[in-house]
């Protein structure tokens, strides 16, 4: 069986604020506070290929660094995206796209948006998609963007950054997930979310299991705790890894 093995270490590059190595990603800042410091936000900024604030995500933007930062492009509905904000930007040069449908949210739109871009690059692979502000607020929001891991699985790796938890699904299969402890951890958790069960196999954690059953009602995985920087978890369906995270 193959080995999917998580070695995106923007984590790593986080931590050394140091010139990101990995795959290039898109940053799409949700529209939730930004709270990173200026470090951190500096870092995941100056490296990403292509940044896209997801409607309101661009008052917080604004908000927050008065104008430093300039996105590309800002997409949405724009119910939540401020009069001033929209003036300040547009003069800026950055494109603003009302897409109205009320069938998606905004950070699908941004995520459709993304997928255009690679059409017309004629880009055969997918870039990785780091959404920022997916884990914190509205409960419905939080699961609608947990969702999308789910629907855009065999498309792209998401990856859901807050302060506090980085968030990614691991399909089926078998996994290496590189963890740098420095400021991943020390808890972790794996949940079943979406399927009606999973049979999970860990090791690297303080509370292994093997072959055991997980879903919720009967036990899940939370509050369980880093012990080696690879962690390896084998998972009959697709579940969702989360770990704490402590920038310093
Ligand atoms: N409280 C929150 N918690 C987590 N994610 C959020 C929250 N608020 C917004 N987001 C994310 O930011 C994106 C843009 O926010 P926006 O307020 O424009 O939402 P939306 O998609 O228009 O939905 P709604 O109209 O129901 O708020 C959302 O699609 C969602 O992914
Ligand atoms: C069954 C169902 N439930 C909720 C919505 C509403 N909705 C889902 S995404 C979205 C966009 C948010 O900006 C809105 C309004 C729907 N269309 N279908």
């Amino acid at each position: 069986m193959e080995v999917v093995t998580f070695n995106w270490k923007f984590t790593e590059f986080l931590n050394k604020k140091d010139h990101f190595k990995g795959s290039p990603y898109i940053l799409i800042i949700l529209n939730q506070p930004i709270q990173y410091s200026n470090d951190i936000f500096h870092t995941l900024w100056e490296n990403a290929y292509l940044r896209i604030c997801a409607d309101g995500g661009a008052n917080h933007l604004y908000d927050e660094f008065k104008g430093i930062y300039i996105p590309h492009y800002i997409r949405g509905d724009l119910d939540s995206l401020r009069d001033d904000v929209r003036h300040f930007f547009h003069s800026q040069g950055t494109v603003i796209q009302l897409e109205s449908g009320q069938e998606s949210t905004d950070f699908m739109k941004c995520i459709d948006l993304i997928s255009i871009k690679e059409e017309e690059e004629e880009k055969s692979s997918k870039y990785d998609v780091l959404a920022m502000g997916a884990s914190g607020g509205r409960f419905d929001h939080i699961m609608s963007n947990i969702h999308y891991l789910y629907k855009l699985k065999d498309e792209r790796k998401i990856y859901l950054l807050s302060e506090k938890n980085l968030i990614f699904l691991l399909d089926k299969g078998k996994h290496n997930i590189l963890c740098d402890r420095e400021i991943e951890g020390p808890t972790c958790g794996i949940l079943p979310i979406g399927v009606q069960r999973a049979i999970l196999t860990t090791t690297g954690l303080k509370w292994n299991i093997t072959n055991v059953t997980s879903s919720f009602g009967v036990m899940i995985s939370t509050s369980n705790i880093l012990i080696n920087d690879v962690i390896t978890i084998e998972t009959d369906v697709p579940v969702i890894w989360t770990v704490e995270l402590q920038f310093k």
